[in-house]
């Protein structure tokens, strides 16, 4: 399309509303058309979504689970089609959703910020704001999410035993993570699909680990571009790298070199996830959303009724083991944590293999149900890492379920460096946006001053074993299921006959 002047004529709506099926399907993402017919059967996220938009414009749909520069690294140069006027472009008309106008009379009475007082307090406003399919996606846990719920009570297994008349004027509860320095010893873990949640994505999260100087991990799954979040830092703002190993190792090599180029300081392998875990409540809200055409017999070749998380996660590698790490080893200088290790056995191996650090974590129990909670495997791990005289070959953090500053205290009082957290900052994020997650951080700094003054200690390195009753911690009570037939016919004990009339 050259006009005369050689400025090249803009397509108009018309122009690719003509390319609406699946032999000829163009869409428009940002302005710009392209022409996908071919690499609909490739798409991660089956061709039914796409087609959905085919000769439309699918740019809010395309937006929070693709990085901005996806079409350009992955779409053949020949199938941009170049600039669409978007003046002709017919704008859906959007039918009234009586369940999307419910939701903006949410938002219009929502809490202030100032009136979220904990972690949780964003959790309760971001479940009452936030789109279905956003809140699916960012709460659910896999099969009937005991291991989610674990996570989080797992901690009220574990008591206290504060010390008195410590000076504790003065307290310092900030540490070091992989050599950096950090304020408060707890790093933003890597959550995918930001924009989900919040139009700017994971950007947010990198202004706010900055604001408070902690870590923050950015993952492979971000709706913004690698590039994005780096860029985002401020000079000298330290950042880790999340990886998803692909099976195309050279598409991993050269991820894992440009991340150690930019700058990060570490490589967290994912290694509970072979298989994206079954996320129910993912897989519902997928299904509101592309209308229930997914379940008849699509014949695009992803099973895309896993929701979202399926969708976008068919590229990690199950073969991944042992024997890469060296290979791992060889390709970069950056300190290799590998991040959802779950028993002790697995953390003596990392040692053995020479890896810098594990995340005793079951990925927000997002993975295998019944996984034990990470502060429940910190403390199997600990002692016994001790016991070999191993606890300095290696750094140990634990994600899932911190919500207070006191489940911080008690992983470090276990031995673990650090925690990560997750959900939080995704629900302050896309409540609040940046205040939020300023807020987020500063309610648990104010917290762990608090806390480490009342347990008795006034620097982290004085946390440690003796300051806890862990004793409850791998009781699993479950209640014994109640005997109903025998109920039935048991002829419980009479009291005292009374009198006979
Ligand atoms: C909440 C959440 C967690 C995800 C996450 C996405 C969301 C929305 N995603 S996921 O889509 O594949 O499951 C990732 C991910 O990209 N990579 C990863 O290593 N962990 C992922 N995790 C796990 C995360 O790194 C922590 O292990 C977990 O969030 C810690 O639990 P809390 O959320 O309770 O803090």
């Amino acid at each position: 399309h050259k006009s005369n002047d050689t400025q090249p004529v803009k397509l108009s709506g018309a122009d690719v509303a003509k390319h609406d099926n699946a032999e000829s399907c163009w869409v428009i993402v940002h302005g710009r058309a392209y022409d996908v017919t071919e690499f609909l059967p490739e798409h991660p996220g089956g061709s039914k979504i796409i087609l959905k938009y085919a000769g439309k414009d699918a740019t809010e749909e395309f937006d929070p689970i693709h990085p901005p520069d996806t079409l350009e690294k992955y779409l053949e140069k020949d199938k941009h089609l170049g600039e669409v006027d978007m003046n002709t472009v017919e704008q859906e008309e959007k039918a009234e959703d009586p369940e999307e106008q419910a939701r903006q009379e949410r938002i219009k009475a929502m809490p202030i910020l100032e009136q979220c007082y904990n972690l949780m307090d964003f959790e309760a406003v971001a479940r009452k704001i936030m789109k279905k399919t956003a809140w699916a996606y960012y709460s659910s846990g896999a099969d009937d999410e005991i291991t989610l719920r674990e996570n989080h009570s797992a901690f009220h297994k574990i008591w206290f035993r504060p010390r008195v008349l410590v000076d504790v004027e003065k307290v310092d509860f900030s540490s070091t993570m992989l050599g950096t320095p950090v304020s408060i010893p707890f790093y933003v873990t890597a959550t995918a699909l930001g924009k989900l949640g919040n139009p700017e994505g994971e950007v947010v999260l990198t202004r706010g680990a900055h604001k408070h100087n902690v870590i923050q991990m950015i993952p492979t799954l971000a709706s913004c571009s690698f590039d994005e979040i780096v860029d985002a830092a401020a000079d000298g703002q330290v950042q880790w790298l999340q990886l998803y190993v692909n099976k195309n190792r050279e598409i991993t090599k050269r991820i894992v070199e440009h991340a150690e180029k930019r700058g990060c300081k570490g490589l967290f392998i994912t290694v509970d996830a072979p298989q994206l875990g079954r996320r129910e409540k993912d897989m519902r809200s997928k299904f509101d959303d592309v209308g229930s055409n997914v379940q008849s017999s699509s014949n695009d070749n992803v099973d895309r009724s896993q929701g979202a998380a399926r969708a976008i996660s068919s590229f990690i590698d199950p073969s991944l083991s042992w024997k890469d790490i060296a290979w791992f080893q060889s390709i970069t200088k950056m300190p290799i944590i590998l991040k959802g290790v779950q028993c002790v056995e697995d953390v003596l191996r990392a040692v053995e293999y020479g890896v810098q650090g594990v995340v005793l974590s079951n990925h927000g129990g997002r993975q295998l149900d019944f996984a034990r909670s990470g502060v429940e495997v910190l403390a199997e791990v600990m002692p016994i890492l001790r016991e070999r005289g191993w606890e300095k070959k290696i750094e140990v953090y634990i994600d899932g379920g911190i919500r207070r500053a006191t489940d911080i205290i008690k992983a470090l009082c276990l031995g673990a460096k650090g925690v990560g957290i997750g959900r939080p900052f995704l629900y302050a994020m896309s409540a609040y946006g940046l205040a939020g997650v300023d807020r987020a951080m500063q309610l648990l700094k104010d917290e762990m001053e608090m806390n480490m003054r009342l347990i008795g200690a006034s620097s982290v390195d004085q946390l440690n074993p003796s300051l806890l009753d862990t004793r409850g911690l791998s009781f699993h009570s479950a209640g014994v299921p109640s005997d109903t037939l025998s109920l039935n016919v048991y002829d419980p004990l009479s009291g005292p006959k009374e009198k006979s009339k």
